[in-house]
């Protein structure tokens, strides 16, 4: 069967890792969490003072990047991709709140996302990935062979948000997820470089109503129609 690259780009919090995830391990494929990346990079800022509050240190950011390394290994208990920041093990600490609500203006910089969209098509370069993001069909793989784009309404994107912190033990707040969820479209669409955007080739799936297993069946549905 021939081997591909799948882009699954859309709003934030939507399911696109859930779905992805879910399909690159049925058919074998590497799977790539893009955001992962961008959050690191914001961990690496926050951790080494390139915040003063809500404001970036650019010129400090641009000179440290070529020390920013990011990779993924399998989490043999979990059987999922961790992310690591110069070899330190980062999956939790990049998923708190303080890290979702410094992202996307990290991810808006353009020396970031050049350094970031470099490494993403060296990872794609054999095929057989799915990569999920915000530019991946646009940017990162304008040639794809499928490219999905998913959204849902921002209340039950937040929702699902805080049923999985809750469900992890972790203190939430409904009204400040949603908050985060809303600003961060808001920034990922209104950026000058690669801003959020369906591709033209892409296909759409708004998944407010579908249920996880529905739309993992269509996702393999839409995988097939084009292997085979
Ligand atoms: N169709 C669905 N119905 C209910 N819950 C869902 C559905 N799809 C995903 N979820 C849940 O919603 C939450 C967010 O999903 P996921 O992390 O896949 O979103 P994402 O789009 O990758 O988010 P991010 O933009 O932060 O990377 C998870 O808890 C996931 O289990
Ligand atoms: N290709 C991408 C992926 C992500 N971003 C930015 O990172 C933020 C976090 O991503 P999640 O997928 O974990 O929600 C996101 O809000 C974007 O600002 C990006 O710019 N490009």
């Amino acid at each position: 069967m021939k081997k591909i690259v799948i882009a699954v780009d859309g709003f934030s919090s939507c399911g696109k890792s859930t779905m992805a995830k879910d399909l690159a391990r049925e058919v074998g494929y590497i799977y790539i969490d893009s955001g992962a990346m961008y959050r690191a990079v914001t961990l690496y800022s926050i951790e080494n003072g390139i915040f003063d509050g809500d404001v970036i240190d650019v010129g400090k950011l641009r000179n440290e990047i070529k020390n920013i390394h990011i990779s993924f290994r399998l989490n043999p208990e979990t059987g999922r991709p961790d992310t690591y920041l110069n070899d330190v093990n980062v999956e939790s600490k990049i998923r708190t709140m303080e890290v979702s609500s410094k992202v996307s203006p990290i991810s808006a910089l353009d020396f970031v996302r050049e350094a970031m969209v470099a490494q993403q098509q060296a990872m794609g370069k054999e095929k057989g990935i799915v990569m999920d993001g915000r530019d991946i069909g646009t940017t990162v793989f304008p040639d794809a062979e499928l490219k999905i784009f998913v959204t849902a309404t921002p209340e039950i994107r937040a929702q699902r948000r805080y049923d999985e912190l809750k469900a992890k033990g972790q203190d939430a707040s409904f009204d400040e997820i949603l908050e985060n969820v809303k600003q961060r479209d808001y920034i990922d669409q209104n950026r000058e470089v690669s801003p959020l955007r369906k591709a033209e080739d892409a296909i759409l799936l708004d998944n407010t109503n579908l249920t996880i297993e529905q739309q993992k069946e269509w996702l393999f549905e839409n995988f097939n129609k084009v292997v085979k």
